[in-house]
C-alpha cells in the first residue's frame, strides 16, 4: 500500500558493541583499523535487518562513531582552530578531540560544548562559528558509507542535518555578527556538492533532517532556509529530498515547510497525545491539516513512535494511513517511525527476564521495523497483527496491575502547602548556618565517584547470583569507605557517598519504585560511548521502601562532616525513563514527587542535614514551543516543591542541573527554592553563569568549575580564573564550588588530580576574596 521507511537506527548495537570498541581504542587496547571493522560489521547487521524487515528507504549516515552533528561538522570543515586541523579530511583523533579533549604531551585541548539534541537525552556536539567561518567539505563519511551499503545490495537514503538545524543549534563565536542566514548561504555550496555527489553514486533520495522546524522559527531563519531548498532543487533537481521533522508538530510552521520546493515531508504524529510535554496534539487533526497541505509531495507519516516502548496501536495508525493514502494517493505516502529509532532501544528479543505481559505490551527498535512494515500494507494482508494488536492494547487497559487506589487518593488530597518549604530563604539560610559549619566557597561534588570496574563486576556477580546481597553490601560499604577518606584527605567541605550502589540514577529508583520496570539490555545512547537503560513506568507510582537512606546513614557514619543525601528528583526520573502514555505526564511525576518527598523525610530522620535531590534533566524536559512551557513550568516547580517540602528549615536542600541554557527558565528555577543549586558551566566558560547574574538568583549556587564529559584534568590556574569570572557577578556569601556533573564516568586517575585542584582552587579564592557576612540579610556582604 504505502512505502515502509526509517528515520534512522540505533548505533550502538544489542550488546553494545561499540561502546566496547570505542572505548577499547581510547584506552588504547584496540586499533583504529578494529574499531573501524566493529562500526562497519554493526551498519551491515542493521541494513540487513531493515532490508529483511521489508523497508523499502533504508537509512544511511545515521550511523557515528560519536555524534551526528559532530559528523555534520566534520563534512562542512566546521574545525575549530584550537583543533590545529590541516585542512585536509579530518581524521579520526581530531574527531575525538573535538568530542573528548586532547591531553597528551604538549598538547592539551578542551572538547566542544556539548548539549541536549532537543528534549531528548542524546547530547550532541555543539557546532562553533567563527566570525569568519567558511565551510568546504572535508569528510568521505556520508559517501562511504552510501557506497558500503551498496555494495551489500541496498540503495540507501543518506541522513543529513539540515543547514537550518545545524545553524540554529550551532554557538556564533562571541565577537561574531554573522547571522543564521549568513551561515546557511555559505553552507548552501557546500551541501549542494555533497548532495551532487551523491546522486552521482545513485542516491535517489535524501533525508534533511530540520527539527528545527517545530520550533518557534525566525522569519528570516525560515526565508534562508528557503533559498537553501531551492537552490538544492535547482542544482541537484535528480534527487528527491525527504525534510524530516519531529519532536513536536509543525504548527505555524507547517504551511512553510510544504511550500518548500523538496519531494516530501516528514511530520511526527507520536507527539501530543500525552506523551509530548506540550499540551496535547490532536493527531487527526495534525494529519489532516498536513495531507491539506502535502498536494504533490510525499506526506511521511511519524505513526511508531521513537522514542517510547509501547507497542503500537495498529488500529488507530491503520486508520490515518489509510486515511492519508485516500486523500494523496499510494505512492505519496512513507509510514515511518516519528522520529530515528536512535531513541529507542534496539531488540525486545534480548530481554530474557522480562514479565511476560509486560514484555507483550512492548516493542523496541528492531520491533518497531515490524510495525511500519504491517502499517504499510493494506489492511485485507495484516488481519492477523491487527487482531494481535487490539488484544494487547485491550489487555493493558484493562490490567488492574496499572491502577493503585492509594496512590491516586493521596495525589487528590496534595495541598499547596505542601509543595513550599516553611520558611523564605534568608530564615532557612539562618537555621542552616547555625545547623552546618562551612568556610566561605564551601567545596563538595554532585555525588558519584568513579563506577570503577570492580564495583560494576560486584554488580553484576549479584544479578548473577554469584555474590549474596550480604557480600555486595559489604563491598559498596568499602566503596563508600575508601570514597569518604579520600575527601578527608583532599580537604572538601561537603561530602557524598559516591553512589556506588547505583547503576543510574534514574534506573537505581526505578528498580525500588513500584509501577516501574525495567530491561536487562534496553540501551539507549546518552553521549558518545555512555548508554543508559531507561526504566519503564508503566503503572502508578510509588514507594515501597526507603530506597537510600541506609547507604547515606552509613556514609554519615564515617564522618564528622555533612554527608549530602542523593536522590533524583521526580521531572528527571520521568524524562529518563519510558513514560506511561495512558495519562498525563504531570499526574506521573506528581506520583513520583511524593515518593521522593517520603525518601527526604526519612534522610532527615536518619541523621541527614544536606539532601540534594537532582533535577538535572529539568531543562531538557522544557515543551519545544514557548506556547506550552507555564503549564509545564508550573507543574516542574510545584513537583520540586512536593519533593523538597517535608523538611525542617535546617535541612539544606541542593538540586543540580546539567547540560542546560537557563535564560528562558530562570524564574521557575528560582520559584524551585533550593537551598543551593549547582549547575554546569565550565564548557562553557560560565556563560551559563550570566542567566542566574542577570536574574539575580537569591539563593546559593555552585556553577561547575571542570568539565567531568572530558578526560582532561584542569589546573588550579583554570578553576580559579572560572571562580573570580563567577564572583564577579554572583555574591560570593551564595558561592560553592564543585565540578560540573558526577564523577561516575571518569577514572580516579583522573578524579584524584582534578579534586586537589578543585579544593586548591577553592583556597585560592578564599586568599584573593574576604567574604564577611554581616548579617542574615544577603545584600549586605562585604567581599575585599
Ligand atoms: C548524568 N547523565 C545521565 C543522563 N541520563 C541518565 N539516565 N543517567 C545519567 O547519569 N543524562 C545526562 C547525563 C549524561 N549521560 C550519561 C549517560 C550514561 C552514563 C553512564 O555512565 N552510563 C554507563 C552505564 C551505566 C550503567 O547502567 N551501569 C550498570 C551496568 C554496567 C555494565 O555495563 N555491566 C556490564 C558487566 C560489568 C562487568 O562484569 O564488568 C554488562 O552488563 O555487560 C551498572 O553499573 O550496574 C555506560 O557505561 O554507558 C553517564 C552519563
Ligand atoms: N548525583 C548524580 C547527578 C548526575 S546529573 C551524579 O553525581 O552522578
Ligand atoms: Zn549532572
Amino acid at each position: 500500500m504505502a512505502k515502509a521507511t526509517n528515520l534512522g537506527f540505533p548505533r550502538v548495537g544489542v550488546r553494545r558493541e561499540l561502546k566496547t570498541a570505542l572505548e577499547a581504542y581510547w584506552k588504547g587496547s584496540a586499533t583504529a583499523v578494529e574499531l573501524l571493522a566493529v562500526a562497519r560489521e554493526l551498519r551491515a547487521r542493521h541494513w540487513a535487518l531493515q532490508r529483511d524487515a521489508g523497508l523499502e528507504h533504508v537509512p544511511s549516515n545515521d550511523f557515528t562513531l560519536y555524534d551526528h552533528v559532530l559528523d555534520m561538522s566534520c563534512l562542512v570543515g566546521c574545525v575549530p582552530p584550537r583543533y590545529q586541523w590541516d585542512g585536509g579530511v579530518v581524521d579520526l583523533d581530531t574527531q575525538f578531540a573535538m568530542a573528548r579533549g586532547r591531553q597528551v604531551g604538549d598538547v592539551d585541548v578542551t572538547a566542544m560544548e556539548m548539549t541536549k539534541w532537543l528534549d531528548t537525552n542524546y547530547h550532541f556536539l555543539v557546532p562553533e562559528f567563527a566570525a569568519d567561518q567558511t565551510f568546504k567539505v572535508s569528510s568521505t563519511k556520508v559517501f562511504d558509507e552510501f557506497e558500503e551499503a551498496l555494495a551489500l545490495g541496498v540503495v540507501t537514503r543518506p541522513v543529513l542535518v539540515g543547514p537550518l538545524t545545524y545553524v540554529t543549534f550551532g554557538k556564533k563565536a562571541a565577537d561574531s555578527v554573522v547571522s543564521n542566514g549568513d551561515l546557511i548561504a555559505r553552507l548552501t555550496p557546500v551541501f549542494i556538492e555533497v548532495l551532487q555527489r551523491l546522486a552521482a553514486l545513485g542516491a535517489v533520495w535524501v533525508q534533511i533532517d530540520e527539527p528545527a522546524l517545530v520550533l518557534d522559527c525566525d522569519e528570516a531563519d525560515k526565508a534562508a532556509a528557503r533559498g537553501f531548498y531551492d537552490a538544492v532543487r535547482a542544482c541537484v533537481p535528480s534527487l528527491k529530498v525527504l525534510v524530516a521533522t519531529y519532536f513536536d508538530t509543525l504548527r505555524d510552521n507547517a504551511a512553510f515547510t510544504f511550500s518548500l520546493p523538496v519531494a516530501g515531508v516528514h511530520i511526527d504524529l507520536c507527539r501530543g497525545e500525552g506523551q509530548a510535554n506540550t499540551s496535547a496534539n490532536d493527531a487527526d487533526a495534525v494529519l489532516d491539516a498536513a495531507v491539506a497541505l502535502a498536494e504533490g509531495k510525499v506526506l511521511s507519516m511519524g505513526v511508531v513512535d521513537g522514542r517510547n516502548i509501547w507497542r503500537n496501536d495498529l488500529s488507530v495508525s491503520l486508520r490515518r494511513v489509510e486515511r492519508a493514502v485516500a486523500a494523496l494517493g499510494v505512492e505519496s505516502v512513507f509510514v515511518a517511525g516519528s522520529c530515528s529509532l536512535l531513541h529507542s532501544p534496539v531488540d525486545l528479543a534480548a530481554e530474557g527476564k522480562l514479565d511476560e505481559q509486560l514484555r507483550s505490551w512492548m516493542a523496541f527498535a528492531t520491533q518497531k521495523l515490524g510495525e511500519i512494515k504491517a502499517l504499510s500494507r493494506p489492511r485485507a494482508e495484516i488481519g492477523g497483527e491487527l487482531a494481535a494488536s487490539d488484544r494487547v492494547q485491550a489487555d493493558r487497559r484493562s490490567s488492574t496491575r496499572i491502577h493503585d487506589v492509594r496512590v491516586k487518593a493521596r495525589v487528590a488530597s496534595l495541598t499547596d502547602d505542601m509543595a513550599r518549604r516553611q520558611s523564605p530563604f534568608s530564615v532557612r539560610r539562618a537555621a542552616q548556618r547555625a545547623a552546618i559549619a562551612l568556610p566561605s566557597f564551601p567545596t563538595t561534588t554532585i555525588g558519584s565517584f568513579p563506577q570503577t570496574p570492580a564495583i560494576r563486576k560486584a554488580r553484576a556477580a549479584l544479578k548473577r547470583g554469584e555474590l549474596t546481597e550480604a557480600e555486595y553490601s559489604a563491598a559498596m560499604e568499602r566503596e563508600i569507605q575508601l570514597v569518604v577518606d579520600f575527601q578527608h584527605e583532599v580537604g572538601l567541605d561537603v561530602l557524598v557517598h559516591g553512589e556506588p550502589e547505583r547503576n543510574d540514577m534514574v534506573e537505581y529508583f526505578g528498580e525500588q519504585l513500584s509501577g516501574f520496570t525495567f530491561t536487562q539490555n534496553g540501551w539507549v545512547q546518552s553521549y558518545g560511548s555512555r548508554c543508559v537503560k531507561p526504566p519503564v513506568i508503566f503503572g502508578d507510582v510509588s514507594r515501597a521502601a526507603p530506597m537510600t537512606v541506609r547507604w547515606s546513614k552509613y556514609a554519615q557514619s564515617l564522618t564528622t562532616k555533612p554527608m549530602k543525601g542523593m536522590l533524583t528528583g521526580p521531572i528527571t526520573i520521568v524524562q529518563w525513563s519510558f513514560v506511561r502514555d495512558d495519562q498525563p505526564r504531570q499526574m506521573t511525576s506528581r506520583q513520583i514527587a511524593l515518593a521522593i518527598r517520603d525518601e527526604v523525610v526519612d534522610l532527615e530522620v536518619a541523621g541527614i542535614r544536606i539532601i540534594q535531590i537532582d533535577e538535572a534533566a529539568v531543562r531538557e524536559g522544557l515543551p519545544l514551543r514557548r506556547a506550552d512551557w507555564p503549564a509545564y513550568l508550573t507543574s516542574a516547580v510545584t513537583d520540586f516543591g512536593i519533593a523538597a517540602s517535608g523538611v525542617q528549615d535546617a535541612t539544606q536542600i541542593h538540586t543540580h542541573m546539567c547540560y542546560s541554557e537557563f535564560n528562558t527558565m530562570i524564574g521557575s528555577i528560582a520559584a524551585m527554592d533550593a537551598d543551593a543549586i549547582s549547575i554546569e558551566c565550565s564548557r562553557s566558560k560560565m556563560e551559563l553563569l550570566d542567566a542566574f547574574a542577570s536574574f539575580k538568583y537569591p539563593n546559593e549556587i555552585g556553577p561547575g568549575v571542570y568539565d567531568i564529559h572530558s578526560p582532561r584534568v584542569p589546573t588550579v590556574a583554570e578553576i580559579v580564573a572560572l571562580l573570580v569570572k563567577a564572583v564577579e557577578v554572583i555574591d560570593p556569601r551564595l558561592l560553592w564550588v564543585n565540578p560540573d556533573c558526577g564523577l561516575k564516568t571518569r577514572g580516579w586517575a583522573e578524579v584524584k588530580p582534578a579534586l586537589v585542584a578543585m579544593v586548591q582552587g577553592a583556597t585560592e579564592l578564599r586568599a584573593l576574596v574576604q567574604v564577611t557576612e554581616r548579617s542574615n540579610e544577603l545584600g549586605d556582604a562585604v567581599s575585599v
